[in-house]
This record gives structure tokens, C-alpha cells and sequence, in this order.
């Protein structure tokens, strides 16, 4: 049975190693990737962030020999497959890329079950493993399997993509800039969907991308390229920030690096402050009463899945006989996944100076506050760079060099 088949959260991705990998197009002058090795840590995520033309690509495409190295080897879990059939490698690496390519005569369901197929799994395996994947996503299946990828929007498409990507279950997944091509709203809640998966399958996931908050956000490990693919820090988004490796990097990062502390930590790592729940159709007199009993000034009103539909004050619950129900479409709600910056923006547009906080299956695990948030990037800001995890390696050296000094930026 493979691992998405049962609820677990056992890492189910492989650790990859590229070891001592060089890169040389035909007619290009230098390396694309010069000696690169690299450890990529099982069931992480690791981006590779850099410069245009710096190598990222190159890269990742050779972790699934969409680009042949020149030199080196790679290894997934304990496997050298520098030589297996490109092919074979592929069906058990996801991959994604921008815009998510889906094949336009395929339906929905017939891009999931591209690699499945080719696989020989049986129809109805392949028909339940749909069903389970567009819940994944947060697709109905009723609704999607039969749609054609022209009738999908670009963040559904995206969702799809992934599906299609984590299909046979791979516990690899490259992802090549993903999020590039939607909205910024969508980009958020795409990587927060991401992130929710993730915590569920722990696949070993590889992304590149041009935007360093992106980076921050997704990332247990960043990999700070330059050209030629040399590496200039490899390390923790905490880290990087707290501490840039050189010039080249803090310019890379931004002068905003305070602020992006914001995307360092989550909305489920801070002490959430709790909340007075009622029913709708509950007597305002008691939802009230308990209100004012633990001294807070609204209610939270919750359907019956525990899901947030409105935020009354008392004020205007004094105004009502009973509690009333039906979602206000503006209330503000953060997923516990999302960073901190995230529930900032979504307070920022409401009037209330907090947002509800959801967790799995949308229900409600809370309230975040501008004041709980303010204290957070203090601790954050006191505590980078005060734990040492191990860090993966990285390098350009060979063994056989003494270390020569990098040239300067
Ligand atoms: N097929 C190719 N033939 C020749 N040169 C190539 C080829 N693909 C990439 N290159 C070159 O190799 C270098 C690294 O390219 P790569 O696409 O890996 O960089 P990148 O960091 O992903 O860039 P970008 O962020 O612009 O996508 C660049 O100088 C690029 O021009």
C-alpha cells in the first residue's frame, strides 16, 4: 500500500543527493552548474532561489534528467540513478511547473491518471486515487473530474497540476517556479495549500523561484545561488535572513528583511487567544451573558462543523433576540498555516484588528490579534540564529582543492 493511501504523517520523501554535479551546454562558455553537491533532506522543502540565468533550473531539471548532467551523479533515497532510463525516473518524480501544462483534450480526471496508467494500475484504483487527490486540492470531484483544464481557473489549474504531479504517489516533487503565473491572492492560497499538504505527505519537495518571500514562506531550507550555480548559503529562512552570507545575499533578500520576519512564522506557532462560540439561533441573552462573563466583547458564531459564519459584537448581538446565522462574506479568517504576514494583510482589510483562525477541515481553532502578532516577531527576531540544526551540504568545492578563496561579488 503507498504511503497517500493511509492517513499518516510519516516523512514519505526521499533525501537526494547531487554529488559533485557539472552542467556544460554545447557552445556556452562555462559551466551552467560548476561541481555543485547538494543534500536535500528527506521530507523538506528546499528552494532554490538566485539570479536570472544563475543555474536554478539546470538544476532541478537534472534531479529528474530532463537535463542530462555532463558530470556527477545523483542519488535518490539510496539509489544512484545517474544511469537508470530517464523515463522510469521521471513516473516516480512529480513535477510541476508554471501554468501547470495540463493537456487541454484531457479532462481533469485523464490528466491525473496520466502516470497511474502508464503505470497499469487497475481503473478502479486509478478512479479512487482521483476522488482522493481533488480533495487534496480542495476540488470537488463531483464538480471538476469531467471539466476540461480551458474550463478551469488559473489557480485551479495549478491545483490540478499538483494533483496530476503527486498521482502515483512520487516521493519526489519538483515544482519550477509554480506559483508564477496567478494572482498574488491566489499565489497565497496556493502555497498555503501547499504547506497543508505537505504536512500530511512530507514528500521531499524541490522549488525554484524568483521571489525570495516565496522562499521564506515555503521553505525549510533556501539555497542562495549564483551564477554558475555556485552556492552562497545554504541554510534555514531564519538564518538567511538573520544573518546573509555577504553583501550579495542581503541584496538579494531585500532591504525589507524585518518585515519579512512576518513570513517566518506561522499563524499555528503563536499562542492564539481563545473565544466565546455559539450556535446560530442560540438566545442572544446567554450568548451574552457568557460573553461578558470571560470579558470578551464579540462572539464567535459557528455552524455545525465548527466552521465560522459571523463575528458579532455585543453591540449589535443586544440588537437581536437570537444569534444569528448565514456566512458574512467578509469575515476575516486565516487558515493556522499562514504566516504571520498573511493574518496581518487579512486584519489590515477588516476593521476588527484580529482574524478568526482555522485549521483542518475549516474549523475554528481561534482568534489572532495585532498585539499577539507584534510579540511574535520580537521572539522571532531574539530566537534566529539561537538553534543550530544540522545543515544539509552544499557546496562547489572539490575534494581534491584546497579551498580557494570565492571571488568577491
Ligand atoms: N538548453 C540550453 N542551452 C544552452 N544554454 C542554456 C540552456 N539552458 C540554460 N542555459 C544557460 O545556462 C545558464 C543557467 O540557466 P538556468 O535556466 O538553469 O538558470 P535559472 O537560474 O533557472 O534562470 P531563470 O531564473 O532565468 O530561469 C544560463 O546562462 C542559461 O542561458
Amino acid at each position: 500500500m503507498s504511503a497517500a493511501d493511509s492517513p499518516t504523517t510519516e516523512v514519505s520523501g526521499q533525501k537526494i543527493l547531487l554529488d559533485q554535479v557539472t552542467k556544460t551546454y554545447a557552445g556556452q562558455h562555462g559551466a551552467a552548474v560548476d561541481n555543485l553537491t547538494l543534500e536535500i533532506p528527506a521530507g523538506k522543502i528546499v528552494m532554490l532561489v538566485g539570479p536570472s540565468g544563475c543555474g536554478k533550473t539546470t538544476t532541478m531539471k537534472m534531479i529528474n534528467r530532463l537535463i542530462e548532467p555532463t558530470r556527477g551523479r545523483i542519488v535518490v533515497g539510496d539509489e544512484d540513478v545517474t544511469t537508470i532510463k530517464g523515463d522510469d525516473l521521471r513516473r516516480r518524480i512529480g513535477y510541476v511547473v508554471q501554468g501547470a501544462a495540463l493537456f487541454p483534450h484531457m479532462t481533469v480526471a485523464q490528466n491525473i491518471a496520466t502516470v497511474p496508467k502508464m503505470l497499469g494500475w487497475s481503473k478502479d484504483r486509478i478512479s479512487a486515487r482521483i476522488d482522493d487527490l481533488l480533495d487534496l486540492v480542495s476540488l470537488d470531484p463531483a464538480l471538476y473530474r469531467d471539466r476540461y483544464p480551458r474550463e478551469l481557473s488559473g489557480g485551479q489549474q495549478q491545483r490540478i497540476g499538483v494533483a496530476r504531479a503527486l498521482a502515483a504517489d512520487p516521493p519526489v516533487l519538483l515544482m519550477d517556479e509554480p506559483f508564477g503565473a496567478v494572482d498574488p491572492i491566489t499565489r497565497q492560497r496556493l502555497q498555503e495549500e501547499l504547506l497543508r499538504i505537505q504536512e500530511d505527505l512530507q514528500k521531499t519537495i524541490v522549488i525554484v523561484t524568483h521571489d525570495f518571500d516565496e522562499a521564506v514562506k515555503l521553505g525549510d531550507w533556501i539555497v542562495v545561488f549564483r551564477e554558475g550555480g555556485h552556492i552562497v548559503q545554504y541554510d534555514t529562512p531564519d538564518r538567511i535572513l538573520a544573518d546573509p552570507a555577504d553583501e550579495f545575499v542581503e541584496h538579494f533578500i531585500g532591504s525589507g528583511a524585518g518585515l519579512k520576519q512576518l513570513t517566518l512564522t506561522r499563524v499555528r506557532d503563536v499562542q492564539l487567544a481563545d473565544a466565546v462560540t455559539v450556535a446560530p439561533g442560540t438566545s442572544s441573552a446567554d450568548a451574552l451573558a457568557r460573553a461578558r462573563e470571560a470579558g470578551h466583547g464579540h462572539v464567535v458564531v459557528l455552524d455545525d462543523r465548527e466552521r465560522p459564519l459571523r463575528w458579532p459584537s455585543l453591540r449589535s448581538l443586544g440588537r437581536t433576540t437570537q444569534v444569528p446565522g448565514g456566512l458574512d462574506p467578509d469575515l476575516p479568517v486565516v487558515g493556522s498555516t499562514a504566516t504571520l504576514q498573511d493574518a496581518l494583510d487579512t486584519m489590515l482589510v477588516s476593521s476588527a484588528g484580529a482574524a478568526l483562525v482555522t485549521g483542518r477541515h475549516d474549523a475554528f481553532v481561534g482568534v489572532i490579534t495585532v498585539e499577539v502578532i507584534m510579540d511574535a516577531i520580537a521572539a522571532a527576531r531574539e530566537a534566529s540564529g539561537a538553534d543550530d540544526e544540522d545543515t544539509p551540504i552544499g557546496t562547489n568545492e572539490r575534494p581534491e582543492e584546497p579551498a580557494a578563496a570565492e571571488e568577491p561579488a
